[in-house]
């Protein structure tokens, strides 16, 4: 698991990372961690952070107790070079790894650490599909009508086949490798992008609207409630 968790979190407007804002009782980024922790087949976490945030985190991860040990690296000024940098602690961690073969079986799974609410279902599926495809990531169809501004006003955009990107998403070791590899720094909002231009194919999977990303500060009230109305679904 990569946690990308180094943003600035400027949308959030807080003075410290959104990661540490409370939901339901404790900080949001360890209910992301939570969904993964207790799976049984994530080997292992590991957290991109900023340099002033490391402490903080350092702290808080001392204080829980977590069942898939949590590395931290440091991320950088992109969610693209977090994730680069996070890789190349999983890649060192696969090679030494005693599991037989483990280089090959392991699956990379990129997961923002500001999406608290993915569900298990959700994580089963998109876990199995990339185990089988070597790529694949959730996502929401678009249900709304979807616009783009032109020059003088807006036109609509066909949103047959359209959707919106979720995370994890979920690759074999060697096609993100080789993805960053090619691309590493160039802008991309996720990691799809990367191995979309590798022409390695990229399966989409429907996942829960409800997984959102906290950006806004309405968005943790949204959290909140979703989580008191559905919360067996999160476990
Ligand atoms: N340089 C960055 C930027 C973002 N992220 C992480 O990528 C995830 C998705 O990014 P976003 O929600 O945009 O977080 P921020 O970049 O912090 O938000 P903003 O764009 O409002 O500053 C978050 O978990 C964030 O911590 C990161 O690890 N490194
Ligand atoms: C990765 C992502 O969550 C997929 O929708 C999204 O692209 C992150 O974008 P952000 O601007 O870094 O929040």
């Amino acid at each position: 698991m990569i946690m990308p968790a180094a943003g600035s979190g400027q949308r959030f407007g807080s003075q410290s990372n959104k990661l540490f804002a409370i939901l339901d009782g404790k900080p949001l980024w360890q209910h992301t961690v939570d969904r993964f922790q207790h799976r049984g087949d994530v080997r292992q976490i590991v957290l991109a952070v900023s340099e002033e945030d490391e402490s903080t985190f350092r702290e808080q991860i001392a204080a829980i107790s977590s069942a898939a040990p949590i590395h931290l690296v440091r991320g950088g000024a992109t969610r693209s070079e977090s994730v680069g940098a996070a890789l190349d602690a999983v890649k060192k961690f696969a090679a030494e790894s005693t599991v037989a073969n483990a280089s090959a079986q392991t699956l990379v799974a990129i997961h923002d650490a500001a999406r608290p609410l993915v569900r298990q279902a959700d994580l089963d599926r998109v876990f199995a599909k990339a185990a089988e495809t070597g790529a694949a990531i959730l996502a929401a169809p678009v249900s709304g009508t979807l616009k783009r501004t032109t020059g003088n006003g807006s036109e609509t955009v066909d949103r047959r086949n359209a959707f919106v990107a979720l995370t994890p998403q979920v690759f074999a070791i060697d096609v993100i490798c080789q993805a960053y590899a090619r691309d590493r720094g160039r802008l991309a909002t996720d990691d799809a992008q990367l191995v979309e231009r590798t022409s390695h194919p990229v399966l989409l999977v429907p996942g829960s609207a409800d997984n959102l990303k906290i950006t806004f500060p309405e968005d943790l009230r949204i959290a909140e409630a979703i989580l008191n109305e559905c919360r067996s679904e999160f476990v």
